[in-house]
């Protein structure tokens, strides 16, 4: 019978626990990898090369000088372990020649693939979960549980009072949209990320199955629906659906409108007022705004 410590696990347990352990605490790595494959551009490398490609393919297609090869190797190894990539080819490396192995993409890199289609590629809404205003908070996740222990006791200072609901608030002294708001640059990159998570599952809501729940209705208010990329989709696909977006007026204002009476933009506060229709869509919308972090 295996020996149990007093906490009454085996040894056996407690090694794999230990692994386990292990894995959670450096799972950061696996997410940072992924952010700096996404910058560099490595799926759209891979595919380019036909949907294989060595390291020294990847040096070449990346315009990265061969001296960064055990950089990208490790960053490779990394991913291909997680399955964002497949390894495959000669797995025998050396210190000063380059890795025969080859990297393919997986269903998980093909999703962030821009081959020019209109479902787009997931890097954006990909860069969007790593980026470091998203990052900061969670870093920072003790200080926000924390932060209500020392209320009152004079220690608190700048954004870091007990009153932050969320740990975003607390790492930027308001909340997300109002955040956004104030910083077009985020509020363009975190538009831009939404928008290329619509244009995927709208994709596939259209595409499959589940575009059944579209028909028969006449009217569809697309509600938070962001610069409206859902509804456009749902306009172009099903033309007898007349299609409005309710968004904040900092975003609908800085919608670039086509013009083409596709879809009708309302600004306002879905709290005060939801224009009527038939179907309300909501998407990324209860999380985001309950969440906020
Ligand atoms: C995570 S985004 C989702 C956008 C879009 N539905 C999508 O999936 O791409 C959440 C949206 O909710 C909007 N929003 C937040 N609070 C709102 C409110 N009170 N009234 C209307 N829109 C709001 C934000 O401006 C943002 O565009």
């Amino acid at each position: 019978m295996a020996q149990r410590d007093g906490t009454g696990f085996s040894c056996a347990e407690l090694l794999q626990a230990s692994v386990e352990l292990r894995h959670h605490a450096l799972a950061y790595v696996k997410s940072m990898a992924l952010r700096c494959a996404v910058e560099l551009g490595v799926a759209d490398a891979i595919h380019r090369r036909g949907g294989a490609a060595s390291l020294d393919d990847l040096l070449a297609e990346l315009s990265l000088d061969a001296s960064r090869l055990p950089c990208l190797r490790a960053v490779m190894r990394a991913l291909a372990a997680a399955g964002v990539f497949a390894e495959g080819g000669s797995l025998r490396c050396t210190d000063t020649s380059a890795c025969d192995v080859e990297y393919r993409l997986t269903a998980v890199s093909s999703l962030l693939v821009d081959d020019g289609s209109d479902r787009g590629s997931l890097a954006p809404a990909t860069l969007l979960f790593v980026a470091p205003p998203f990052v900061t908070p969670v870093v920072n996740l003790t200080e926000w549980v924390l932060a209500g222990a020392g209320a009152g006791d004079g220690n608190s200072s700048g954004n870091s009072g007990a009153a932050a609901a969320t740990a975003f608030e607390m790492a930027h002294g308001g909340d997300i949209w109002g955040v956004l708001g104030r910083d077009a640059a985020l509020g363009g990159f975190f538009n831009d990320a939404l928008a290329s998570d619509t244009r995927f599952v709208m994709d596939m809501a259209i595409r499959g199955s589940a575009a059944k729940v579209f028909e028969g209705i006449l009217s569809l208010v697309d509600v938070a629906g962001g610069a409206g990329t859902a509804a456009r989709a749902v306009a172009a696909a099903f033309r007898g659906v007349r299609c409005t977006v309710l968004d904040l007026p900092q975003v609908i204002d800085a919608v670039a409108d086509p013009g083409d009476g596709l879809v009708e933009y309302v600004a306002g506060d879905m709290m005060e007022f939801i224009p009527p229709a038939d179907a309300v869509l909501l998407k990324t919308v209860s999380y985001a705004t309950e969440c906020a972090a």
